[in-house]
């Protein structure tokens, strides 16, 4: 591929690896956006549509993105902020997926409980920008300065061997399950800040020319989140329920009702979170709801 194949074309970052790589690629393949990456490629054009897709760490899309040279792309909301991108990147809609929090986290068995007790310690993290920043206000407050404030450290992984090679007193780092942490004998103490994959575009106006297609795949895009977000719930209720089953399922705008043929009964659809479908069937069974029936959504339009 030569370079002038990228002109005109809308430049897509996507993580080439790592926890947001495989759903990026499901996202990708559910808007249908068709490509073939070469092996060892991290350029590779679109078949179906101008675009061409640029994989990235997801730690240098904010900047890429930030600067312009690449138009839109998928990161973690946390990178962003560590790339100190916030007033150069738009987040044009959270994914639904990537979700973790950057945790202050000290060996569970020390003496060490609360963040106070680690200011002025050594503090080991990947996230030394927004670490740095958080520690600054613990420092303030606590009264350190100078020579006597917390020291922050940046490794690139591995963050949480730190205090068991005798590193630091204390990290800060990304919990999801929390098993990593647990697994390296430690505990979280603080929350710098909660995370989740986010679509972002470039904030500086340089291609305006690209404006209808940002809105094509982010439309296409936010029906695929809503696809894997939301199931169809559709029921039949008697008509004198009929209120308190849409107070369960008022649906995103409103619940679909049909007649049925038995003129007591009302047939409802409606979509309702995926997540919350288990206590909603309860209270539906509840107000007297016969044949309830969840569907999976392959993909919609919001
Ligand atoms: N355990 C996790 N659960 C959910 N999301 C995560 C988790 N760890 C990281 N993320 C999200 O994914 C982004 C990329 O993290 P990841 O560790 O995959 O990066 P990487 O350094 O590119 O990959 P690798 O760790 O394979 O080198 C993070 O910035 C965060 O937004
Ligand atoms: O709470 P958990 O579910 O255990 O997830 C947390 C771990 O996930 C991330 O690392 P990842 O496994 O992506 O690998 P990395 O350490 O190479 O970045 C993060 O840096 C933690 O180590």
């Amino acid at each position: 591929m030569n370079l002038e194949s990228l002109d005109g074309r809308l430049l897509f970052a996507i993580p080439k690896k790592g926890r947001l790589h495989e759903r990026c690629i499901s996202i990708l393949a559910g808007a249908d956006i068709q490509f073939r990456r070469h092996h060892r490629l991290d350029v590779c054009l679109v078949v179906n549509h101008p675009i061409a897709l640029v994989f990235l760490p997801a730690s240098d899309i904010p900047s890429f993105v930030g600067k312009g040279n690449i138009h839109v792309g998928i990161t973690g909301h946390d990178v962003i902020l560590e790339a100190q991108m916030q007033g150069l990147v738009t987040e044009i809609m959270r994914l639904g997926f990537g979700k973790c929090a950057l945790q202050v986290q000290v060996p569970e068995s020390g003496t060490i409980k609360t963040v106070d007790d680690l200011a002025g310690k050594r503090v080991v993290t990947s996230f030394e920008v927004l670490s740095a920043e958080y520690f600054d206000a613990i420092d303030a407050r606590v009264g350190l300065s100078g020579d006597r404030k917390t020291q922050i450290e940046y490794v690139g992984g591995s963050v949480e061997a730190a205090c068991a090679l005798g590193l630091a007193d204390g990290i800060v780092d990304l919990v999801e399950s929390g098993d990593t942490m647990r697994a390296a004998g430690l505990h979280a103490i603080a929350t710098v800040l909660d995370s989740e994959a986010v679509l972002i575009k470039s904030s500086v106006p340089k291609h305006a020319h690209l404006a209808p297609l940002i809105e094509l795949i982010t439309s296409r895009i936010a029906g695929v989140v809503a696809a894997n977000k939301y199931v169809v719930c559709q029921y039949n209720i008697p008509r004198e329920q009929l209120h308190a089953a849409t107070a369960i399922t008022p649906g995103r705008r409103a619940p679909t009702i049909s007649p049925l043929e038995s003129e007591d009964w009302l047939a409802i659809t409606s979509m309702v979170e995926k997540g919350k479908i288990a206590p909603i069937m309860d209270r539906l069974v509840a107000v007297g709801a016969e044949d309830i029936m969840i569907f999976n959504l392959d993909n919609c339009r919001v």
